[in-house]
């Protein structure tokens, strides 16, 4: 799928200004901002749900819009809204939705089934949503996205209110659909899960695109890739913390007490510096090593935490 400088205002506000971005086939592309940064219009626009003002979105070669309903038909939405409904089992709901994807038959009934397996929810086939746990609403929202097996499955904060064990089960389900060579644009402001699931990171403020890099690229943006914290029994003197400072591939040190926070531009020089510490007589009290996270990336880019 590729989006070329999509345009959409409402009223005065411009929710997506100039948006343009690729998704490409197998790959899985992560959509980031903070609320309110467009990107729920964007996924609106990418579906067919939301009429363009300007730009283009094609789909294998096709123009998606709200009446092109084949090419629509090649793409599953899971709406951040859950779209499901309550008072009706969930083996009915994916009945319903897989009539509305034009499924009938031996067809229908084994989709159904097979959505119940990747949902997890095949004991509760004939229970109401209503008595449902969050995630499981979130699961079956995502299983009623993909009756009609969809090249590109398109899921917008699928998420929102899980437990931690449903949203593993969420991963499960999304890494077995890219392990069958599916699509997938997943929009969220939690770094930690895109970089789980994406290839490709666009990241989004205001309605602009920011950042349009694989997750490696993007942290290359960063002067640090990684930070070796450690406490020791008594601080670094003087004279070695200036020679810390001034070491190629420090880009900077902090300190609180005796607890020290160095970034470095090279992960593997964590051990190296251990090392001299040691050689140096400094007794380690205990030390961790952590990978720049996308999240410092956004605030690079935008100056600005990730949940404002
Ligand atoms: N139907 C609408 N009518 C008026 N304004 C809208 C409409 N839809 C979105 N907006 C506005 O457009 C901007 C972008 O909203 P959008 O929902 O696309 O952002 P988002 O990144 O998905 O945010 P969130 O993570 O909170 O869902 C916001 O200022 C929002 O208030």
């Amino acid at each position: 799928m590729s989006a070329s400088n999509l345009v959409k205002s409402y009223g005065e506000r411009r929710a997506v200004d100039g948006v343009s971005l690729r998704v490409l086939a197998g790959q899985t592309l992560g959509l980031l901002g903070p609320n309110g940064a467009g990107k729920s219009t964007t996924v609106g626009m990418l579906c067919g749900l939301v009429r363009l003002d300007a730009g283009e979105v094609l789909l294998a070669g096709e123009p998606i819009s709200p009446d092109a309903m084949r090419a629509k038909g090649r793409i599953g939405l899971v709406p951040q809204d859950l779209a499901l409904y309550e008072e009706l089992p969930a083996l009915e709901n994916l009945r319903l939705f897989g009539a509305l994807y034009g499924l009938a038959g031996a067809r229908l009934t084994e989709r159904c089934k097979a959505a119940l397996a990747l949902a997890n929810l095949e004991d509760r086939a004939r229970d109401k949503v209503a008595t449902f746990s969050g995630g499981m609403k979130r699961r079956l929202n995502i299983a009623c996205a993909l009756l009609h097996e969809p090249q590109l499955l398109i899921l917008d904060e699928p998420t929102v209110g899980v437990d931690p064990q449903s949203r593993n089960a969420i991963f499960d389900t999304l890494e077995q659909l890219k392990r069958e060579g599916r699509s997938l644009v997943y929009t969220s402001h939690y770094m930690e899960e895109v970089e789980r699931l994406a290839d490709h990171i666009v990241i989004m403020d205001h309605g602009k695109v920011l950042a349009d890099e694989s997750p490696a690229a993007l942290r290359e943006l960063l002067p640090a890739q990684a930070a070796l914290r450690f406490e020791l029994r008594e601080p670094l003197k003087e004279e070695h913390l200036e020679r810390l400072r001034g070491e190629a591939g420090v880009a900077g040190i902090s300190a609180n007490g005796t607890a020290y926070e160095v970034r470095l531009a090279d992960p593997d020089d964590a051990v190296s510096l251990l090392a001299w510490l040691e050689k140096n007589g400094y007794r380690i009290h205990h030390f961790a090593t952590a990978r720049a996270s996308l999240e410092d990336i956004f605030l690079n880019l935008t100056g600005r935490s990730l949940r404002d």
